[in-house]
């Protein structure tokens, strides 16, 4: 046990982060329209080479003309062993106005990737008078990602979220598959003749989520690929959200509605959850630490398993 509290975790709703192309500028009004928690504006993977100049200019178009709402608004930039990233920062923070939130760092190594692009983004903030403090979120989807994961978290005090990006992280550690997330055919285990299927991002989910709690950041799974596999959405949403994930991405109008209903709490898990708080009151009043509901025991770290669920309830309620 630490003498060090865990820090909270940004208290915004991030149960889907929906991408677009930014050199598909027809997509921007649909993003803004759809019922995603967080917009990814992309300058990265999904956009041409041949486009990345014309892209950027979409995209800080679209965050000063588009009505965005409440969404968090996030752009993300090219990677750092690219020539495109630091155009990227510039031209966004010295010509898009305040509405934009987050920049999202792609492919990151190390915690000294982070500093760099804060170093620059610091400097045009101050150059600029730009009042309003971009907020960093990270794709862990490399080798050195992964190894370095604490390290990133704590990176910087702009750290908001974080991301696991299982296309690039299949193909940085050599995984034989082309899938982008989900069910592997084979990554099985074989009993009496039959297959088991198990799960090959666990481990990296789970050590993205560990760093993560550990410095108050969002952990958000990445995206599923086949977007015409729901339940296989569905099952790898329900996978992240019950090792601690928040949200995941959406890369597809379709995936918006099932990551929603998967990171937001049943009212059944709400009243639960409420049920444990009343009956741990209850107890401590009778001088219990420790008493049972349905026929289990709850004590105290129960309350905190409850609390869990009913912050993020009455998060997404905006409570
Ligand atoms: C590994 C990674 O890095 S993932 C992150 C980067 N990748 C991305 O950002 C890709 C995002 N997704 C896309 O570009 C597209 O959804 C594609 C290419 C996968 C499919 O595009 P389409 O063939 O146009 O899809 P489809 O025809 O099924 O679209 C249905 C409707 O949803 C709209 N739509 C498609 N994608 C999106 C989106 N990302 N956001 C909002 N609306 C969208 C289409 O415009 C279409 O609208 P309409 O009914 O008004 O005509
Ligand atoms: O950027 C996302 C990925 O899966 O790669
Ligand atoms: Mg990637």
């Amino acid at each position: 046990m630490s003498f060090r509290l865990q820090p909270p975790s940004p208290a915004v709703p991030n149960r889907c982060q929906l991408f677009g192309p930014a050199s598909r500028t027809s997509l921007f009004e649909k993003m803004a329209g759809s019922a995603a928690d967080v917009i990814n504006i992309d300058l990265e993977d999904s956009v041409a080479p041949s486009d990345k100049d014309s892209a950027r200019v979409n995209a800080i178009q679209a965050i000063n003309d588009v009505d965005w709402g409440k969404k968090c608004l996030s752009v993300r930039i090219n990677g750092l062993d690219t020539p495109w990233w630091y155009r990227d920062v510039i031209d966004i923070l010295e010509q898009a106005g305040d509405r934009i939130d987050r920049i999202m760092i792609p492919k990151v190594g190390c915690a000294a990737d982070i500093y760099a692009v804060d170093a620059v983004v610091t400097a045009v903030e101050r150059a600029k008078g730009r009042t309003k403090p971009i907020r960093f979120e990270v794709i862990i989807e490399s080798a050195a990602g992964i190894a370095h994961v604490e390290e990133i978290a704590a990176a910087s005090p702009r750290m908001e979220a974080m991301s696991l990006g299982a296309a690039d992280f299949a193909a940085s550690m050599g995984m034989a598959t082309t899938g982008i997330g989900g069910t592997q055919e084979n990554y099985y285990m074989l009993r009496d003749g039959a297959k088991h299927w198990s799960d090959p991002w666990h481990w990296a989910q789970a050590a993205i989520v560990a760093a993560c709690r550990t410095h108050g950041v969002l952990p958000v799974d990445g995206p599923f690929g086949d977007f015409s596999d729901d339940e296989g959405f569905r099952a790898q949403a329900l996978r992240s959200a019950t090792l601690g994930m928040v949200g995941k991405w959406a890369i597809h109008p379709k995936q918006i509605a099932l990551a929603n209903e998967v990171f937001t709490p049943t009212d059944e898990a709400v009243a639960d959850a409420r049920a444990i708080l009343d009956a741990m009151e209850a107890a401590k009043a009778r001088g219990e630490g420790a008493t049972t509901y349905k026929g289990k025991l709850i004590d105290i770290a129960s309350m905190k398993q409850a609390e869990v669920i009913v912050k993020q309830a009455d998060l997404i309620a905006g409570n």
